[in-house]
């Protein structure tokens, strides 16, 4: 990056990081006179200083450099075909030829002061900066190769309005063609979700109830039909409590971390609903028939340690490390190979598509049904009266 560049770096942040500061100095010091041994030894240390792998094509760059630096042309014989990696470092620097040391010099500091410059730019990037515009009752994140999908009506403890099963599946399609290796979906605040937002049945005029019944199960396809596709690592990050729709379809992801915070509890026998999110049929090849009957009909609530006990959470985290301990390791995850992943995660999910469809299609028409009927009215409107709550 020019000198422009890591000036304007500066004043995107609140003021310069050490780093930066070194890049702008020895972008100084090489431009007014050449690099000088003690600008080698500078950008040596630098290198050791970034935080972004420059990728392995810039990495047998400056190897080649250092090497033509500090011995001279390429000397030693090349090696066998099979010791891969020392082919490629020897290729890279037998393909400087006799390049001056001085200029090899010059260029490998040249290069450190364009990637600490860049390094420096993509750090100081706020959060403000990297939210994704469009989107009200979300927080999208991108960063490390990982989009984040966070619900974001903490006062409503993340109850899942119609807007927000639309601008989820905007935000997962979106996320489907973006360059992330992983996608995560979490909530804002002490709980996950509580599932479907109750008030999503109300102010429903008289005669309407079946065409919005009708409705409401066209999304509820949709919405499912977009996790059941979704062609990326899907990894739930379950900050707290999960109700409902929030818990059904985590048999639909890929990962599921919980804190030990968190609980699960699909209540819809008591709200006069029935399964959604294709649990009917993953829950109890998850957990086995018995398991999933306690939960999908009686409402059993588990914990974070049963649920990982039954197979639907991967691992459970004590919430006091939880954010830490997790985004450690999904960003560890992100940097496997990303087409590799995708593939693995086709081959592992693209059987079950069919199947998966067909049974989400089936729940949504007995949903349907069970919308209308008086045991699902009158739970709804008592937890709007206020008199029941789960
Ligand atoms: C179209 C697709 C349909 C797909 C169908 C899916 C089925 C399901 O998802 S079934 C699950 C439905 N969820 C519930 O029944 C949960 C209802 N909520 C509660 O029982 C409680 O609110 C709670 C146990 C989650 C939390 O109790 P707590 O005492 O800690 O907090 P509250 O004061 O009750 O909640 C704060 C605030 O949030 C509102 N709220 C919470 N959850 C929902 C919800 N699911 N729908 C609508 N509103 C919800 C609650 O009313 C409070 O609002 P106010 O501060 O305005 O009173």
């Amino acid at each position: 990056m020019a000198l422009a560049g890591a000036v304007r770096c500066w004043r995107l942040g609140a003021g310069p990081s050490s780093l930066q500061m070194q890049a702008l100095s020895l972008h100084m010091s090489k431009t007014a006179m050449g690099a000088s041994q003690k600008d080698f030894e500078s950008a040596m240390n630098q290198v050791k200083l970034l935080k972004k792998d420059p990728g392995n094509e810039v990495k047998l760059k400056l190897y080649a450099l250092y090497k033509q630096t500090t011995e001279g042309p390429c000397n030693t014989p090349r090696p066998g075909v099979f010791d891969l990696i020392n082919k490629a470092k020897w290729d890279a620097w037998n393909a400087l030829g006799n390049l001056p040391k001085e200029t090899a010099r010059q260029n490998y500091v040249d290069l450190v002061s364009d990637l600490s410059s860049s390094d420096s730019s993509s750090q100081v990037k706020p959060e403000a900066d990297r939210k994704q515009p469009g989107y009200e009752t979300l927080v999208v994140t991108s960063e490390d190769s990982i989009t984040k999908i966070m619900m974001n009506r903490p006062a409503k403890k993340n109850a899942l309005t119609i807007q927000m099963y639309r601008e989820i599946m905007l935000a997962l399609e979106a996320a489907s063609k973006d360059d992330s290796t992983i996608i995560v979906l979490t909530g804002n605040g002490d709980y996950y979700s509580s599932g479907n937002d109750l008030m999503n049945f109300m102010n429903i005029p008289p005669g309407e109830m079946e065409k919005e019944a009708k409705n409401g199960a066209i999304l509820l396809r949709d919405f499912v039909g977009c996790f059941i596709d979704f062609p990326k690592p899907l990894v739930a990050v379950i900050n707290g409590p999960a109700i409902g729709i929030s818990v059904t379809i985590l048999g639909l992801f890929d990962l599921v971390y919980a804190s030990d915070r968190a609980t699960f509890h699909t209540p819809f026998t008591h709200l006069g609903q029935s399964p959604e999110g294709c649990s009917s049929y993953t829950f109890p090849k998850i957990m086995g028939q018995a398991k999933a009957a306690e939960m999908l009909m009686f409402g059993k609530k588990l914990t974070a340690r049963e649920a990982c006990a039954q197979g639907l959470v991967t691992e459970v985290f004590p919430d006091s490390t939880f954010q830490k301990e997790v985004w450690t390791r999904l960003k560890a995850y992100s940097k496997l190979p990303r087409n590799t992943l995708h593939i693995s995660k086709q081959s592992i999910r693209n059987l079950e598509k069919e199947k998966l469809h067909a049974v989400n299609a089936e729940e949504n028409s007995v949903l349907q049904e069970r919308w209308l009927s008086d045991e699902c009215i009158n739970a709804v409107m008592s937890f709007l009266s206020r008199k029941a709550k789960l």
